[in-house]
């Protein structure tokens, strides 16, 4: 492996120390403890594992949180009336609720009942359309926490030929958005872009997040690239895998992210970065 490693495990665990002595100035100064309520609705364990995760990460900066756990037949209405409860609830400053939803959930109309103040996700239209005309507010929270570990490489990203494979609502497009911020020009693949390997070995820095185990070679890989993994995929025999073949990868990047402890702790270091900036918009 000649690439250096973009340590998210590391990094994230940097930005929960920076953020639990702001709660704890905060403290000292009077004031109440940021709030996350998280929603989870259904049983399915993956989401168990995620939301355990994220509340030991609240639990770690000492913020307050809560969980709400809903049966999967919950209707609509209900969901709809528990977010408003949490609009209204002076302690809590961000509400996720957990993706996906079960199909009698309308994913949209559950998104834009949030508060766009308290949408630590950054899904909201407002918040998106903020993102679109670089005047963030709550910024999505995996594409965030890239930036993060990018702007640690020390690199400029400025004229950087960006490839992003991947065009979901919370990951592809949002990502696209922050390195056109950054100065990049930018190409957004999808399941029906053409040539795939020919654009990867075209690309200065690459955010891999199809989904697909292992799928990214190697010898596409441009030398010197960076390559960040979205990735999280089980193989049959358990192991934890990116969407990138990592140790072809490595052998040809400049810089790569691993999986586990690359990006995923990323995404929960900058939900915390969001809650604690909702806390501090709260009070103004
Ligand atoms: N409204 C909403 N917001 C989300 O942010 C959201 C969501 N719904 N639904 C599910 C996905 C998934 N997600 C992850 C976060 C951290 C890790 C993470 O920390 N992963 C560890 C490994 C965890 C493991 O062992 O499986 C790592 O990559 O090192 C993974 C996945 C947030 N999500």
């Amino acid at each position: 492996m000649s690439a250096q490693l973009l340590d998210g495990k590391r990094v994230a665990a940097e930005i929960r120390a920076e953020i639990r002595t702001r709660v704890e100035a905060r403290r000292d100064a009077g004031q109440r403890a940021p709030g996350l309520a998280v929603i989870l609705v259904g049983a399915e364990p993956a989401s168990h594992l995620y939301v355990r995760n994220k509340r030991a990460a609240c639990a770690e900066v000492g913020f307050h949180s809560e969980l709400i756990e809903l049966p999967a037949e919950v209707s609509q209405t209900a969901l709809l009336e528990c977010i408003d409860r949490l609009n209204a609830d002076p302690k809590i400053d961000g509400i996720l609720v957990q993706l996906p939803l079960p199909a009698q959930i309308d994913e949209a109309a559950v998104t834009e009942r949030i508060l766009p103040t308290k949408d630590v996700d950054g899904f909201h239209p407002v918040n998106v359309g903020r993102l679109v005309l670089r005047r963030p507010l709550l910024r999505p929270c995996t594409p965030k926490g890239i930036m993060t570990l990018l702007a640690r490489t020390g690199q400029s990203l400025e004229g950087l030929d960006a490839l992003i494979i991947g065009q979901s609502n919370i990951v592809g497009r949002p990502m696209a958005l922050e390195l056109l911020a950054a100065r990049c020009t930018i190409t957004v693949c999808h399941s029906r872009t053409r040539g795939l390997a020919a654009k990867v070995r075209a690309a200065d820095l690459v955010v891999a997040a199809l989904g697909r185990p292992e799928f990214i070679q190697g010898e596409w890989i441009k030398p010197g690239a960076m390559l960040i993994d979205v990735g999280i995929n089980r193989t049959p025999d358990g192991r934890l895998v990116g969407d990138c073949d990592f140790p072809s990868c490595a052998a040809r990047a400049a810089w790569i992210t691993p999986v586990p402890g690359g990006v995923g702790p990323m995404t929960i270091a900058s939900l915390l970065e969001n809650t604690l900036s909702a806390a501090e918009h709260a009070e103004q």
